[in-house]
């Protein structure tokens, strides 16, 4: 199915939170995968969560336990499973806690077959970031713990950067994972040149577009209006414009965020750089929220997910809609085919 022969290497896909709806999005992918082929995946977790979960959505689908090699092969009949940690104690739209250790070695043993050369890429399900705080996790998400998880096992320093893809619109949140207020205290020049330099590093790299451009977003409204609504564009968002075009990269702005995401304006530039969480997420999710996938840019591998999240409210019923995993596990797999030029 898809690249499910047995030459290539699966992707693999990290179970996320199992009381989260990622888990039935994946078995509903297996299940139509002759009418619409998906990669060949592993996934990585208790395969309780996952048959109890098909038996409630009442989709029939036989599980293999298998290690990533058998994968491939085995994915036309059988969906694929690799068990990890301990059994799971949440049930549809009700985290447990106790469950975090099992949900981040799913992630952990995702990045590290990868590492190894036993799967191509990661995929990852939606995690709930607060059960996993609770727990004591010591990051806000997956992108901040993959570029920790890079840096321990390929030995060199990894700057993971958020890219929120989709067809007509692509973001990048300078700052990530933080309160706002704690957000505009945090943003400096520097963060926002290296987040640009990683953009337009693996834009070219990895997404083929040869000369990439930057749309640099500000932070105030209006950009500041000449300092009237905030000083921060002019004193720490257009210098590193500057900086970015002294490098050679194409770069614009501080551009006035509300108006960088109609049509015309998003055909100016190849990605948006956002100042804070919400400034990139909102139009990308506004716009592609069925489509949209989840990128981390930065890292010596692919890793890939849907946009969105764990979906307590529906998780369960079988409602949930598979597209933005499909789109996630389809750009993993074309990403790990293309060899990266130097
Ligand atoms: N990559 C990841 O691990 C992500 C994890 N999250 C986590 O997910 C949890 C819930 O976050 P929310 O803000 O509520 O966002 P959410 O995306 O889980 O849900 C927002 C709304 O969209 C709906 N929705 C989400 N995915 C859907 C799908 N595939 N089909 C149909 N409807 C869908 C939900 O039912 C809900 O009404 C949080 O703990 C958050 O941290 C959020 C985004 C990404
Ligand atoms: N809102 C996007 C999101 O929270 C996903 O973050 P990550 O877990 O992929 O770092």
């Amino acid at each position: 199915m898809g690249s499910g022969s047995a030459d290539f290497r699966p992707l693999a896909l990290s179970m996320g939170e199992p009381a989260g709806v990622g888990v039935e999005l994946a078995l509903a992918l297996w299940a139509a995968r002759r009418r619409e082929p998906v990669p060949a995946f592993v996934a990585l977790g208790d395969p309780a969560v996952f048959a109890d979960r098909a038996r409630l959505i009442g989709l029939d689908v036989p599980l293999a336990e298998t290690e990533p090699e058998g994968a491939p092969a085995l994915f036309g009949d059988r969906f694929p499973v690799l068990p990890l940690g301990e059994p799971c104690r949440a049930e549809p739209g009700r985290p447990d806690p106790r469950d975090a250790a099992a949900v981040v070695e799913a992630i952990r043993r995702g990045v590290e077959f990868v590492h190894g050369g036993r799967c191509c890429a990661l995929t990852t399900l939606p995690i709930a970031k607060a059960p996993l705080l609770e727990a004591g996790f010591a990051h806000p998400g997956h992108t901040e713990y993959l570029g920790a998880l890079a840096e321990e096992l390929w030995g060199q320093p990894a700057r993971a950067v958020m890219l929120l893809w989709a067809e007509e619109i692509a973001v990048v949140p300078v700052t990530v994972h933080v309160p706002l207020k704690d957000a505009c205290a945090a943003l400096t020049t520097d963060d926002i040149v290296e987040t640009g330099r990683v953009v337009a590093r693996d834009l070219r790299r990895r997404f083929r577009i040869e000369h990439p451009r930057l749309a640099v977003a500000g932070l105030n409204p209006h950009a500041g209006e000449d300092g009237k609504l905030g000083s921060e564009d002019a004193e720490i968002v257009a210098p590193a414009v500057e900086r970015l075009k002294a490098e050679g990269i194409v770069a614009t702005g501080p551009h006035p965020a509300d108006t960088m995401f109609h049509a015309a304006a998003r055909k100016r530039y190849d990605a948006a750089l956002a100042m804070y969480h919400d400034q990139a997420l909102i139009p990308v999710k506004t716009l592609a929220f069925d489509r949209a996938v989840n990128v981390t840019l930065g890292l010596p591998f692919v890793r890939t997910s849907p946009d969105h999240g764990t979906a307590f409210d529906i998780a369960g019923t079988g409602a949930g809609n598979p597209d933005s995993l499909r789109a996630a596990l389809g750009l993993a797999a074309q990403l790990a085919r293309e060899p990266l030029p130097a």
